[in-house]
């Protein structure tokens, strides 16, 4: 496939290695000061940039007829627009705060504790999320998920930053040097705690997650999340 990487850093990078492994071609990337660019015989976009930037480039591939996947965190309160803007030009998109099977599997533990821990008020829940110092937004896209998974099936009504309100998730955001995603859900009563956590030691299970992902949506319309492509959940 011919990719376009919205977004050339990090994850952009990590990206492109796996990409070229897996017999695939950069032909477009894009950074902060790409001032024009065409999408020219391009297969997909992977779109790995800035909470401010995201919905630009998303809605312009969208209007272009190019299949695009992103994974920048950040800019959600515009998802609904880009389901319309999508529906509205028969498009492709996917979004997943987290691209790596593990962290899809992580998903689904979580999903089915929070089932199990309905009906006992005794265990409190918190989310704690540790990240690198360059990341711009916080709580993590993946915490966000996780909660609103929490909140699916349970009585919790929202997730917060502060400490904590009766009916609310709280979620503790650290930052430290190097951190590439750490994830962790505590429910904690006066007698015990229940954990379950899941560590990225790298970038790579995202960037493959996001290559795999791509190659599974680029002949399709329509919109789509990780557990069509890993068929779980
Ligand atoms: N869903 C997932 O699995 C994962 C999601 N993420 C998310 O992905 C995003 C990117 O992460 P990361 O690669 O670590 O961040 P980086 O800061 O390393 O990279 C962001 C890139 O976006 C570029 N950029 C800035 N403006 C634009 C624009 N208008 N159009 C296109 N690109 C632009 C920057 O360019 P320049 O270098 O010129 O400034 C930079 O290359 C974050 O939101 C992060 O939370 C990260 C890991 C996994
Ligand atoms: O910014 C990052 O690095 C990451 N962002 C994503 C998020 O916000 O959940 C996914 C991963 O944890 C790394």
């Amino acid at each position: 496939m011919n990719i376009a990487l919205l977004g050339y850093g990090k994850m952009g990078k990590a990206i492109e290695n796996i990409a070229i492994k897996r017999g695939h071609h950069i032909v477009l990337k894009v950074s902060r000061d790409t001032s024009d660019y065409v999408f020219d015989n391009i297969d997909v976009a992977i779109d790995f940039s800035l909470p401010s930037s995201a919905f630009e480039n998303i809605s312009n591939c969208i209007r272009n007829k190019i299949p695009v996947i992103s994974g920048t965190t950040g800019w959600l309160e515009k998802y609904d627009d880009i389901v319309s803007l999508c529906k509205t030009h028969n498009g492709t998109f996917l979004y997943a705060s987290n691209f790596s099977l593990g962290v899809n599997i992580f998903f689904e533990v979580n999903k089915t504790l929070a089932k199990l821990m309905t009906g006992l008020p005794q265990y409190k829940v918190s989310i704690e999320e540790i990240h690198h110092i360059q990341k711009l937004d916080a709580p993590s896209g993946t915490a966000i998920s996780l909660a609103n998974e929490i909140i699916s099936q349970s009585d919790y009504k929202n997730w917060t930053l502060e400490p904590p309100k009766p009916k609310e998730i709280g979620i503790l955001a650290k930052r430290i040097e190097n951190v590439p995603g750490t994830h962790e859900i505590n429910y904690e009563s006066d007698v015990d705690c229940i954990s379950i956590k899941h560590t990225a030691h790298s970038r790579e299970g995202f960037a493959l997650g996001a290559v795999i992902a791509a190659e599974w949506i680029h002949d399709k319309t329509g919109v789509y999340t990780m557990k069509d492509v890993l068929n779980i959940g």
